[in-house]
């Protein structure tokens, strides 16, 4: 916060009170532009300007805003929670401006609350729905959830990202969220491009799911298979950014009521198994630097819902898989953190 003004004794005049810095939600913000924007990753509150003859109450310091994506959590250094901003608009002061010199303070003003802050973006849900329109994502969703989805017969039904709970018989919850249509150049922010690869950062886990007859957008654009609807969806990923593609991940193969199912899911697996021989089919710039690795390759039909309860316990396993390895990674340091200050005592 804004330091405060200096206070005039022999007039009784009051210095200006210092600016506070608030947090604000605004619509556009990413935490990409919050980095590019605010590189020196401090901000201060103007100070209060000192009482004088001319004005004998100092005006007040400005206050700084810094503006953050909505769905951010602003905690201290040690974990505790200060508020958080899910609404765009909202504002939350994190640092109070030094009051102005006055008579109570001998007219000497007080410095500004100072803080060390974390902002974290909190995730959508633990899983992302990622594939291109007409999968059948909206449609596994309901199969999955309690949510429902608007469901159409044609591409980019998927505008905002619709979340449902999967519940489990020990009451465990966990959220699914269906993402805005992927389609081919997404990375560079065709159809909903960008929007929808901001919020694949946001979840724990992607499932990404396949129409097993695999897909053509237009009459104009090629036949994509499962195959290649897998490699595009992650040269997608990659495009954006690469960190995505190191995500756990589980394939789900959709629409196996269609006929000829049975033979181009095996088909799908084995050229999963050497994916470098069966990329021939896609142009040379879309071909993924790393192919992704799937924890599981599950096939559902989410209209008559084969395989939709094997699925719902393969997320949870795999859910669970990463709870338990963080744990024990979080144990692990803890116990050598102990063994350190331990060494320092003896
Ligand atoms: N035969 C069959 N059709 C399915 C299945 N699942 C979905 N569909 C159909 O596929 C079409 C697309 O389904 P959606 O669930 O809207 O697909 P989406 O991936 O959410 O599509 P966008 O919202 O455009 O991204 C609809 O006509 C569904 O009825 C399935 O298991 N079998």
């Amino acid at each position: 916060g804004g330091s405060g003004g200096m206070g005039l004794p022999h007039l009784g005049g009051q210095g200006g009170n210092g600016g506070d810095v608030w947090v604000v939600a605004a619509k556009n913000m990413t935490l990409k532009r919050i980095k590019d924007k605010y590189p020196q990753k401090r901000f201060l509150g103007g100070v209060g300007a000192n009482s004088s003859v001319r004005a004998l109450k100092g005006e007040r310091g400005e206050d700084k805003e810094i503006l953050v994506p909505v769905g951010v959590t602003v905690t201290t250094e040690g974990g505790k929670t200060i508020g958080e901003l899910n609404i765009e608009g909202e504002r939350l002061m994190v640092a109070r401006g030094g009051s102005g010199g006055s008579l109570h303070s001998a007219f000497e003003p007080s410095k500004g609350q100072v803080k060390h802050l974390r902002l974290d973006l909190k995730l959508i849900a633990d899983v992302g729905l990622v594939g291109f329109p007409n999968a059948g994502k909206s449609s596994l969703l309901t199969a999955l959830s309690n949510a429902k989805p608007e469901i159409a017969n044609y591409a980019f039904t998927t505008l905002k990202p619709e979340i449902g709970k999967l519940m489990y018989k020990d009451y465990k919850q966990i959220s699914v969220a269906d993402l805005p249509g992927l389609i081919e150049g997404a990375h560079s922010n065709k159809g909903m491009g960008h929007k929808f690869l901001k919020h694949v950062e946001r979840t724990k886990q992607l499932l990404f799911v396949v129409d097993v007859c695999g897909f053509q957008l237009a009459s104009k654009t090629a036949f994509r298979s499962a195959f290649d609807a897998v490699q595009l969806l992650t040269k997608e990923l990659e495009l954006y950014k690469e960190k995505l593609v190191s995500k756990p991940a589980l394939l789900v193969v959709n629409k196996m009521d269609l006929p000829d199912a049975e033979d181009k899911l095996a088909e799908l697996k084995e050229q999963l198994q050497n994916p470098h021989d069966f990329c021939d089919r896609l142009p040379d710039d879309m071909i993924p630097n790393n192919y992704m690795t799937f924890r599981r390759v599950v096939p559902v039909s989410a209209s008559t819902g084969f395989g939709i309860d094997h699925l719902k316990s393969c997320i949870r396993e795999s859910l669970d898989e990463d709870a338990e390895m963080a744990n024990r990674a979080f144990h692990k340091e803890r116990l050598q953190a102990l063994g350190h200050r331990l060494h320092e005592h003896l």
